[in-house]
C-alpha cells in the first residue's frame, strides 16, 4: 500500500483575532492568512494584524493578502509586522508582485483549465499558485468551490487549493487536485472573520486522515 509522499500543508485564512491564531497553530496549521483588503469582512488593520501575529510562533508562516494594492500599502505592512509570504489576489502581474523582493503566492480565480497552466507560466516569481473560485465582483473568500476537474495533473508550480473547502468536501478536493496545500476561510468560521475552533481542528484532522489514505 502506498500513501502520499508529502503531507498536504494547511493554511487557515482570514484571521482577525489572536485567539483564533492560537487555535489554528494548536490544531496544526502550517500557515495563517491576514486580509489587508478593506472591503472584506475579514480585513485587518496593522494594529490588529500585530496582535494576531504575536500569537503565531516560529515555523508557522504568516501570509498577508492584498487585492490590487498600491505598492506603498504593501511596503507599510512589510515594514510594520512580521510577514513571511505575500499573497496577491487581484489582477497583479509578476513584475508588480516581485518588486517587494519578498516571497509571494499568486492567487488565480479559475474559470477554465487554460487559466491554470497560463498562470504558472505568467508568474515565474511566485512560490506557489493558489487556485480559488471565480465569482463576478468577489475577489476571494467566496465560500464556493470551483470545478476541480479543470486542474491539470502536472503543473510546474506548487498548487494551493482554495475556494469553498470544508471538512466534508476535503477528501474529494485533495484526491482530485492533489495540491501541495489547502487553504480555507469560510469553511472553518462561526461568522465572517470569526473562526470556529472546533471546525479548525476537524478540518486539520481531516487533512491528516486523507493524507494517510492509499493512493
Ligand atoms: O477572505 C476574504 O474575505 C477575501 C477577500 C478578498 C480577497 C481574498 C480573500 N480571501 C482569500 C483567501 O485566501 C481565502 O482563504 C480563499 O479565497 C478561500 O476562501 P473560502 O472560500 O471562504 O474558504
Amino acid at each position: 500500500m502506498s500513501v502520499r509522499q508529502t503531507r498536504t500543508r494547511i493554511k487557515i485564512c482570514g484571521l482577525t483575532r489572536a485567539e483564533d491564531a492560537v487555535a489554528a497553530v494548536k490544531a496544526g496549521a502550517d500557515a495563517v492568512g491576514l486580509v489587508f483588503y478593506a472591503p472584506s469582512p475579514r480585513a485587518v488593520d496593522i494594529e490588529t494584524a500585530r496582535a494576531v501575529i504575536e500569537a503565531v510562533p516560529a515555523f508557522v508562516s504568516v501570509t498577508a493578502l492584498f487585492v490590487n494594492p498600491e505598492p506603498a500599502e504593501v511596503q507599510k505592512v512589510l515594514d510594520s509586522v512580521r510577514i513571511d509570504l505575500l499573497q496577491f489576489h487581484g489582477d497583479e502581474e509578476d513584475d508588480f508582485c516581485s518588486q517587494f523582493k519578498h516571497p509571494y503566492i499568486k492567487a488565480i480565480r479559475v474559470r477554465q483549465a487554460s487559466d491554470v497552466v497560463a498562470s504558472c507560466m505568467r508568474f515565474p516569481g511566485a512560490l506557489a499558485i493558489l487556485l480559488d473560485s471565480y465569482k463576478p465582483g468577489v475577489p476571494g473568500g467566496t465560500g464556493e468551490t470551483f470545478d476541480w476537474s479543470l486542474v491539470p495533473d502536472e503543473l510546474p508550480k506548487p498548487i494551493i487549493l482554495a475556494g469553498g473547502l470544508t471538512t466534508e468536501n476535503l477528501a474529494l478536493g485533495i484526491s482530485t487536485v492533489k495540491p501541495f496545500a489547502v487553504d480555507v476561510s469560510g469553511g472553518v468560521e462561526a461568522s465572517k472573520g470569526i473562526k470556529d475552533h472546533g471546525k479548525i481542528t476537524e478540518f486539520v484532522n481531516e487533512v491528516y486522515r486523507v493524507d494517510q489514505q492509499p493512493i
